[in-house]
């Protein structure tokens, strides 16, 4: 294969000469610093060499239980060469970071490894939820692969509502055990990755009793299967859930128990704790116990970064190579790149992963400040983290699944083969709108916050930083089609969209509706101020990171990346331009957009925004540089393009 692979497509090899700014800048600035590049291309060049790890049939050719047992056996391989590169001189952020940056799992499994919730959410929720003890155990056994786990948490009942969770386990003082059992089919746990063959061990979360009370929803620490024959052990019920749209190697599975019983110590007791007598101490505060949870919506940032990215790299460099139609007599075929409608298809794919990259690092920021502040009993800014983890899954989520979508249509029949990867990125990213929380549920959860903090507002109050624009807007800042100025306007819309759900929950309650139905009757309007929100932090937090950490970059590439930054404003600008002009009357701060917007420089004028919108064409050439900075490994790419991409890796 290498050898045939010297040869790289002129017209690709054209795009990359026209590359303006450093690349290998760029790639640096995106792995953290030149050091993280290095070591990224040391496990990806070390992972890619690796002859085992190439499929010899396309997956899409085997058996689903072939498909399981491939992925079974690169996840072992994975693991072993994975462990050797393993640094442990880095920061918890650092080995964050180059996790993130250095997906090598995405380029081996089409569809994820059975290993994902592994490494995810069981290592995670021993870290989160075991007391010191507990930790030490364990962590160690699932680091160096003694135990293989999951997650358990959803079941056929009840996935979003937590609390409805069906799966009992109840105190027995007189053994110092807990008493695991599924009361009904709907109490059986359905989803968790790895479960249907491969985990040994999963955290079980489930309705716990004591003393004959509810102690609410605790985690437990239980084994499923023997160690020896990977048979389920007694009292536990085992299962396949069947083909999915996508995660198909994930081995997603069910599990029901009878009368299972395990040592009290299992229960996993950092937060919440039950004494050997039955004695319940509760968690200073219940939410604790969700904690993985907000993890892997922070993680989700990033992963729908790479996502989006490695999908908007296969469609632009297609668009390079693909030639097609002929606008201009006795002149060649263009490249799709040129036509401005394949530009405005693409560039903001790549614009936004860049965008959820940041977004991503500064939530990871917040989350671990906060993470440290509830370790010495500071719960004050968990309610903002997970307001902000809410509805930034959701968004970034949401949108990235859209722009994969668009990529595959921009490469035209050949991006419905599965041989362009791009059907099985579409459905690893959509799900992503479903797990760790549905879109819509998280969106909702974002609104309470939001609600709360319109009422303080209204009553004078202090509100946390993330929200204190919806204080601002009495002051009817004047805004623009700047980058800022659209900032402010999507500020002006998010407080006139919370303003407006406000009085729509006044006006049922006043009408002698519950407070309930109130909140589901004003749904639909505090799922659209959420997502206001939500472009409110990822248009300004673009920004304002932007700003702050490309300082010591050099002018060409501080251009290109501030051309993303305002190709993503504007385009969003104009997505919702029927938002930013809406007049919004209803409360005491809520602002009358329609009247600022007419005050405002051309912001009326939609051309003018149109015509801000040809950066699209001017930066061309830069953008078309990022794509190739670093987003390269996909093993099921078009013949031709996989031959480049694989031959030219590490691209710089
Ligand atoms: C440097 C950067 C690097 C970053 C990246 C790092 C590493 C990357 C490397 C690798 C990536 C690793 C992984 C990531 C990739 C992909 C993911 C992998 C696998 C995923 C597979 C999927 C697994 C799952 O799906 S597990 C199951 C998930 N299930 C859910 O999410 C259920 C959703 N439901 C809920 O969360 C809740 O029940 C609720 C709907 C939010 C609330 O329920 P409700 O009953 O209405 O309310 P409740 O009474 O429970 O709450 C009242 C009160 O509490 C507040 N609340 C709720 N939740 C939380 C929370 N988590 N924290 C804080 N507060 C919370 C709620 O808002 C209410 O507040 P208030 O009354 O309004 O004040
Ligand atoms: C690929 C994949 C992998 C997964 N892996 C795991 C895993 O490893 N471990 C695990 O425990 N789980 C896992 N899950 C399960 C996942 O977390 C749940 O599917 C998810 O939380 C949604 O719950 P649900 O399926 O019950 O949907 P539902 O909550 O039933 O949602 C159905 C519809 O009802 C709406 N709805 C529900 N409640 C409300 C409300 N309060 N207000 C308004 N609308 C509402 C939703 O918006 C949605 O439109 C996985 C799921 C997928 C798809």
């Amino acid at each position: 294969m290498d050898a045939v692979n010297k040869v790289i497509n002129e017209d690709l090899q054209k795009e990359r000469d026209k590359c303006k700014f450093n690349v290998a800048e760029l790639t640096a600035f995106l792995d953290g610093g030149d050091k993280f590049t290095q070591k990224r291309r040391e496990k990806e060049n070390r992972v890619f060499s690796i002859q085992g790890l190439r499929d010899a049939v396309p997956d899409e050719y085997m058996s689903h239980k072939e498909r399981y047992e491939n992925a079974v056996r690169k996840a072992v391989i994975m693991h072993q060469t994975l462990g050797t590169l393993e640094d442990k001189t880095l920061t918890e952020y650092e080995t964050a970071r180059l996790a993130l940056r250095a997906t090598t799992s995405s380029a081996i499994f089409k569809e994820n490894s059975p290993l994902m919730l592994h490494y995810s959410m069981f290592a995670n929720v021993i870290e989160g939820q075991g007391d010191e003890k507990q930790r030490e155990y364990w962590l160690k056994k699932i680091n160096n692969m003694e135990i293989i786990g999951t997650y358990a948490q959803t079941e056929l009942g009840h996935g979003t509502f937590i609390r409805g969770l069906e799966t009992t386990a109840e105190y027995d003082p007189k053994t110092e055990e807990f008493v695991l059992n599924s009361p009904k089919l709907t109490a059986y746990k359905w989803w968790p990755g790895g479960l249907a063959h491969t985990a040994n061990h999963c955290v079980v979360m489930a309705h716990t009793y004591s003393q004959g009370k509810s102690c609410g929803i605790q985690p437990f620490m239980v084994q499923i299967r023997d160690l020896e024959t990977n048979m389920p052990m007694k009292g536990v019920k085992l299962g396949e859930i069947g083909a999915k749209l996508g995660f198909n190697t994930v081995n997603n599975g069910f599990l029901g128990f009878e009368n299972h019983r395990i040592p009290r110590d299992r229960m996993l007791m950092k937060n919440s704790q039950i004494l050997k007598d039955g004695t319940f101490i509760s968690s200073p505060n219940s939410k604790l116990t969700y904690g993985t949870m907000v993890y892997i919506r922070v993680s989700i940032l990033g992963t729908m970064a790479n996502t989006l990215g490695r999908a908007v790299t296969i469609a632009t460099r297609y668009a390079a190579v693909r030639r097609q139609s002929q606008p201009k007599p006795n002149e060649p075929e263009p490249q799709i790149l040129d036509y401005v409608t394949q530009q405005h298809k693409l560039f903001i794919g790549i614009a936004s992963s860049h965008a959820y990259y940041i977004s991503c690092f500064w939530l990871w920021t917040l989350y671990h400040r906060v993470t440290k502040e509830l370790a010495v009993g500071n719960m004050d800014n968990l309610a903002e983290l997970h307001a902000l983890a809410c509805c930034l899954k959701a968004t970034t989520s949401a949108d990235a699944a859209v722009l994969v979508e668009r990529c595959r249509l921009a490469c035209g029949g050949h991006g419905y083969m599965l041989s362009s990867n791009l059907p099985q990125i579409y459905a690893n990213v959509t799900a992503a709108n479903t797990y760790e929380g549905e879109n819509t549920v998280m969106l909702l959860q974002t609104a309470r916050a939001l609600v709360k903090a319109g009422m303080q507002v209204a009553q004078g109050q202090k509100v946390s930083p993330s929200m204190a624009y919806l204080a601002d807007q009495s002051k009817m800042a004047k805004w623009d089609s700047s980058v800022d100025g659209i900032v402010k306007g999507f500020q002006k819309v998010a407080a006139g969209k919370v303003a407006a759900c406000l009085a729509s929950l006044q006006r049922h309650t006043n009408n002698g509706q519950s407070a309930e139905d109130a909140w589901n009757l004003t749904s639909v309007q505090l799922v659209a101020a959420s997502e206001a929100h939500a472009r409110v932090i990822l248009l300004s937090v673009f920004k304002s990171e932007m700003d702050v950490q490309t300082l010591t970059l050099s002018g060409e590439t501080r251009t290109v990346l501030f051309q993303l930054v305002q190709l993503y404003t504007i385009y969003w600008a104009l997505e919702k331009v029927g938002d930013l002009l809406l007049p919004t009357t209803t409360t005491t701060y809520s602002v009358s957009i329609c009247d600022t917007a007419m005050r405002c420089d051309g912001w009326m004028d939609e051309t003018s925004l149109f015509e801000k919108s040809t950066i699209q064409t001017s930066a061309r050439t830069g953008i078309a540089g990022l794509v190739l900075s670093g987003l390269v490994y996909d093993s099921a790419v078009y013949p031709e393009l996989v031959h480049q991409s694989l031959t030219s890796w590490p691209l710089q």
